[in-house]
């Protein structure tokens, strides 16, 4: 048994396929039909105006030029001028709302797919690529705005033409269906366009997710880009990158170049043939000047509305497979959820004793699990140091404490109750992690202060800030609490970063504490002083130290020696220094390098020390 079951939903992402895309793009409409109905109407308004001005510009000629009838030319072209007017606030109309619509249903996608991403777990998070993601917030998006905001002119365009259609074969039924003749080779050309168009669009837009990966991954390490001089390798990647998404574009340009010649030329044909046989017509005083002059205004007005099929077609493929791509994450399902109702428990009173029981764990796609049929027993109020090899499994145990992960099987409790039978807010807030690599949000001290407790007064914020070592520096910043750090703001050291991120989880009083790490960048002095601070204001509760320096150790309750996802001996620093060849190995402190794979020992006091077989 390996996997906690967490790179499903990773997985299942991949599984919408090519087609779909129809019901998200809908659905996102929910709440805006109003405002998208009422830009359609404008849009419909504005098409019988441009479908009826050119019957009375031959009204006009016929009835008032050719017989030199004043008031009627005068009556025509008013009304003319009328249409324009309409067509003119309907056009406004169709734009106000469709920005609106458009613009609002943006916004709120942008939103729900936030909340979704921050809702999935670790694991998904641990596996994605991250240049895809910003790619669907972005781009994706984007092209499904462009669309829901083109579409009320587009369904106008597309009434036109229909319109357009039935008045010319009622005007002449000869040359309308000479002017109509061309009208399925339109939409074939457009059908088979869209065929070839889709997929190429689809490919661009993962090129393009994979090309923004490159700059996201380059420009978060880009101490470790410049440290190790990787800038040509890292230039090579977004060059390959940058030249897929060339090419991938470049298939849908030449896709267009192919088409868009039978989507310009086919209504010029239409124009050449309409005056031809229109001519013949008039000559032979079957039809008027005048109706010849309306055909021609009629085809003038639909070469916009008939090339914009073409677009229309083009912007569809582009939301349908934008539609897909978000839809696709918002399918997903965190595994790491609620209780069952009738599982639920509340947290009960208790100093945080954490017990894992039988546990076993392994991440997605890993070969072997981290954690095999895992037992571990802290008890509440108790300090220990966990303490291992690296990769034995230590970040591991306080990633599954605070049910980052769901273990495969087993089972993992906080004050007797299983996790899962917790309510997920109860538990992160049970349980504090300060990680060695603390991220330092957007803002001034004080508010990264108040990620850990929203509602913490300045006399709290000082407080922790103290226990953790922090006040003296954030007192030199140049505003104090009010100084801008993180990603625009002030730099920070690596130990003033860990000693604001101690400071958030001390606001936090969690039941809990496990510090991974999180001291390892602050001098040894000074570190004493901040877990001595953290152990007396914690009191009865648990705290979890992870950490390879003797010293810190040496502050712990109660060690627990970790090897290869087992536990190898508990008992104190002391104890252990003296009993275990292993613990002093893996402290440095040992002089013989031992057998690899020894991991049996033999207590040489076994007063108080406990060694277990793995
Ligand atoms: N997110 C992850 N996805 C896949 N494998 C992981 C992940 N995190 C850790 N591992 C693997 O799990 C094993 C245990 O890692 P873990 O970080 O728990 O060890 P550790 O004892 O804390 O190591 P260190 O002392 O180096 O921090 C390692 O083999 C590691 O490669």
């Amino acid at each position: 048994m390996t996997a906690a079951g967490t790179g499903t939903a990773a997985r299942n992402e991949t599984d919408t396929g090519q087609k779909g895309g129809w019901s998200f793009l809908f659905a996102s409409l929910d709440g805006h039909w109003r405002t998208e109905g009422t830009s359609v109407a404008a849009a419909l308004a504005w098409t019988a105006a441009i479908s009826t001005y050119p019957l009375l510009v031959g009204r006009a000629v016929d009835v008032g030029l050719l017989s030199r009838r004043w008031d009627r030319l005068g009556l025509y072209v008013g009304l003319v001028a009328v249409l324009g007017v309409v067509q003119g606030l309907a056009s406004g109309v169709r734009r106000r709302n469709n920005g609106l619509s458009s613009r609002r249903v943006e916004a709120e996608l942008r939103k729900r797919f936030f909340t979704r991403l921050l809702g999935l777990d670790v694991a998904y998070h641990d596996q994605v690529n991250r240049g895809q993601l910003l790619s669907r917030v972005t781009n994706d998006l984007f092209q499904i705005q462009a669309f829901i905001s083109s579409a009320p002119a587009l369904i106008g365009n597309a009434f036109a033409v229909a319109t357009v259609a039935v008045i010319l074969l009622v005007l002449s039924p000869v040359l309308g269906g000479v002017a109509l003749v061309m009208l399925p080779i339109i939409v074939l050309t457009s059908k088979k366009y869209s065929g070839t168009v889709r997929p190429a669009l689809g490919t661009l837009q993962r090129e393009r997710g994979e090309l923004a990966g490159v700059v996201e991954e380059a420009i978060s390490g880009i101490r470790a880009v410049k440290g190790f001089g990787a800038e040509g390798v890292l230039e090579d990647r977004l060059g390959h990158q940058a030249d897929a998404v060339r090419d991938e574009a470049m298939a849908v340009v030449r896709t267009r170049a192919t088409y868009s010649p039978y989507l310009n030329v086919v209504p010029l044909v239409e124009l050449v043939a309409i005056n031809w046989v229109g001519g013949y017509l008039v000559l032979h005083h079957h039809i008027t000047i005048g109706l010849l002059l309306a055909f021609n205004t009629y085809l003038v007005l639909l070469t916009g509305p008939l090339q914009s099929i073409g677009w229309f077609v083009v912007q569809l493929q582009r939301a349908l497979v934008s539609s897909r791509r978000i839809e696709a994450i918002m399918h997903l399902e965190p595994t790491i959820t609620e209780p069952p109702a009738e599982q639920a428990s509340p947290l009960p009173e208790g100093h945080g004793a954490v017990r894992f029981r039988g546990v076993s764990f392994g991440y997605p796609d890993a070969p072997r699990p981290v954690l095999d049929d895992f037992d571990l027993d802290i008890e509440g109020g108790e300090v220990i140091a966990l303490v291992g090899p690296t990769g034995s499994g230590k970040s591991t145990v306080a990633a599954l404490i605070a049910r980052l992960y769901d273990p495969g099987t087993g089972s993992i409790t906080l004050d007797g109750v299983d996790l899962r039978h917790l309510p997920v807010t109860a538990v992160r807030a049970a349980v504090g992690v300060v990680f060695e690599d603390n991220f330092l949000f957007d803002g001034t001290v004080a508010d990264n202060l108040r990620v850990g407790r929203a509602g913490a007064s300045d006399v709290e914020l000082r407080e922790a800030a103290r226990l953790a070592q922090a006040a003296e520096f954030v007192d030199a910043l140049p505003d104090g609490y009010d100084t801008l750090i993180g990603e625009r703001g002030m730099s920070l050291s690596g130990g003033q970063r860990q000693r604001l991120a101690l400071a958030r989880a001390i606001l936090a009083r969690p039941r809990v504490l496990v510090l991974d790490d999180a001291t390892s960048a602050v001098d040894a002095a000074k570190e004493r002083e901040i877990l001595e601070g953290i152990g007396a204001l914690m009191g009865d509760r648990t705290i979890v130290i992870i950490s390879h320096r003797a010293a810190t150790i040496a502050l712990a309750d109660r060690v627990v020696l970790l090897d290869a996802g087992q536990v190898v001996a508990t008992g104190s620093h002391q104890q252990l220094l003296r009993s275990s060849g292993r613990y002093r190995q893996v402290l440095g402190l040992s002089g013989g390098a031992e057998r690899p794979g020894r991991r049996h020992e033999q207590p040489a006091e076994p007063d108080g020390v406990e060694e277990r077989s793995a």
